[in-house]
């Protein structure tokens, strides 16, 4: 688990650190600008042996402040290196400009390199904005066009006569806000608002942006770089703080072991319902997965017409005929069903609305997915009246905009301030309101609980599982907290952990997955976990 620190955060600890006089800024410049030489160098060890050639891009903050340092000790390597600057050199914070003057070789306007294209160097910097980014930048010609077409199209290669530079971003690529993974659209014709770079070197921790929305794609690779930071634990210097998020990952095995006393309802009864018949296989998935995660026992509670058809799919698992609400109260008393999930397959009609009244009604853990979640587009508030701290909601983001409207309008216009309302806000937000776990599914996964604990489960960089975005693949997940559920964990844990294996499993597996085989891969993943 990593905690993921916002750029005010960052700000603070860094304070605390020169405030208590361990170290200077200027200090902290100077290891941040070595950390990036230092990654660049095990990034490409080509670029270790020899002369090369290096174009550095350098802002009017202290972000432009790392670019200087690092123009500087490429420099003594015996680079040829160039200097840019956007802004006004008389005008750079104080560290930044001590830099500048280190530096004491040209420097030309940033017009010069985003107008010439000059792409001919082995090394090209991205220092131009870091956490400090507060609105949209500038059109910068094609720059950043060009630069998102060197990353995507062309493999670094050192030493390349036309110039194919590896594209290193200091800190977050310019334009990107470190707190949300959001660039600033504007007006202008190009597409790109932000920078693109082959690998992006951070320091002291990750920010949330390198994991949300555009901020993977456009960081590459991320590296993090410790500059000797240390980030405060006591408790007084927290609470006059906002919260942090944590990166989450890996899971505990020992929360998922089965212990040899236990016999099969030891390990709970899951329960998961289903819609009419033709409709009945989002259900079954979900069911799989639940039964493979561990749970002792799996129902499958079905419209009276649709038993006959689950009972040709299942064998261990139970079908259970159910009469409406009526049924599935009934069906409740029996108190070893532990856990509960609705929505797979169940359709939008009213009895779907119902169902769902009635499972909240008993209090137990219940994972609300997918047509549960649309059914309360119209009146999302009767929803939230409810719901408990066992619940867990999982929507995509069009589930999401149905039940918080206002939160995703948030989330998708374009901001014109920074930092940006990020998808952690919005997922904070929502389980603040619903009271309960919310899962915000995506390649940057976001969950949070009512009490403001929130993290990111991100299959991006190494955890990437494009494979993933697979139809029934939801439905699944829901089944794996839903089973982790009935065995008795948390739902906050329930949703970190289901949502790390669903990862895993697609991982695991690799190109050519479908929704089926994620239950069946998870046993490869337990086993590589050492359970
Ligand atoms: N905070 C820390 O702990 C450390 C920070 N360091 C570096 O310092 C950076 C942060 O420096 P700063 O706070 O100076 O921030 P930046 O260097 O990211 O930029 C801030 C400057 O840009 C201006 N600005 C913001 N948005 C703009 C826009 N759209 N168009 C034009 N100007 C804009 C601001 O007014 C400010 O002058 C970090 O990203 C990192 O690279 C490192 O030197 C080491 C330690
Ligand atoms: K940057």
């Amino acid at each position: 688990m990593t905690e993921l620190l916002t750029s005010e955060l960052m700000r603070a600890v860094e304070l605390v650190a020169i405030q208590s006089g361990q170290v200077t800024g200027l200090e902290l410049m100077e290891r941040a600008g070595q950390g990036v030489v230092d990654a660049v160098l095990e990034e490409w060890p080509d670029l270790g042996q020899g002369e090369h050639r290096a174009v550095v891009l350098c802002g009017p903050g202290n972000n432009g402040g790392d670019g200087f340092v690092v123009a500087r000790l490429l420099k003594e390597r015996g680079w040829q290196v160039e200097v840019f600057l956007y802004g006004n050199p008389d005008k750079l914070p104080p560290d930044a400009k001590t830099n500048f003057e280190r530096w004491g070789a040209a420097v030309r306007p940033l017009d010069a390199y985003a107008l010439g294209e000059s792409w001919g160097c082995d090394l090209l910097v991205d220092a131009l904005f870091g956490i400090g980014l507060t609105r949209g930048l500038q059109p910068l010609g094609e720059l950043f066009w060009n630069m998102e077409d060197m990353v995507d199209c062309h493999p670094v290669e050192v030493g390349h006569p036309r110039g194919r530079p590896a594209i290193v971003a200091i800190d977050v690529p310019s334009g990107i806000c470190a707190d949300s993974g959001r660039s600033f659209p504007h007006a202008e014709e190009h597409r790109r608002f932000a920078a693109s770079a082959h690998l992006t070197v951070t320091f002291h921790t990750a920010k949330p942006g390198h994991y949300l929305d555009e901020g993977p794609s456009a960081c590459g690779k991320l590296v993090v770089k410790d500059i000797g930071l240390v980030t405060p634990k006591d408790n007084d210097w927290r609470a006059q703080r906002q919260e942090t998020c944590t990166l989450f990952g890996p899971v505990d095995p020992s929360l998922l072991r089965k212990d040899v006393k236990h016999h099969k309802y030891g390990h709970g009864h899951a329960l998961i319902m289903s819609g009419p018949p033709g409709k009945g296989g989002a259900a079954r998935l979900a069911a799989r997965a639940a039964l493979r995660v561990g749970a002792g026992l799996v129902t499958v509670g079905c419209p009276m017409r649709a038993v006959s058809e689950h009972a040709v799919h299942l064998n261990a698992i139970m079908v259970q005929g159910l009469d409406g609400t009526h049924g599935l109260a009934e069906l409740l008393e029996d108190s070893r069903f532990s856990a509960l999930c609705l929505g797979p397959g169940m359709g939008l009609g009213p009895s779907t609305g119902e169902l769902v009244k009635t499972a909240l009604a008993s209090g137990r853990g219940i994972v609300l997915d997918a047509d549960a979640l649309s059914r309360f587009q119209r009146t999302p508030q009767a929803l939230f009246d409810l719901l408990h701290e066992s619940c867990v909601l999982t929507p995509h983001g069009g589930e999401f905009a149905r039940l918080f409207p206002d939160l995703s309008e948030r989330l998708t216009t374009a901001p014109d301030i920074g930092p940006a309302y990020s998808k952690v806000d919005a997922t904070r937000e929502a389980a603040a309101r619903a009271g309960c776990v919310v899962v915000f599914k995506g390649a940057d996964t976001v969950i949070a609980a009512p009490d403001g604990r929130c993290s990111i489960s991100a299959a991006v960089y190494e955890r990437a599982a494009p494979w993933l975005a697979t139809a029934g693949s939801g439905d699944v997940l829901a089944g794996i907290i839903c089973g982790l559920m009935a065995r008795g964990l948390p739902a906050m844990n329930a949703a970190e952990t289901g949502t790390w294996l669903h990862v895993e499993a697609a991982r695991a597996f690799g190109p050519g997955l479908i929704a089926e085989d994620l239950p069946e891969t998870l046993p490869r993943v337990f086993r590589d976990l050492g359970l």
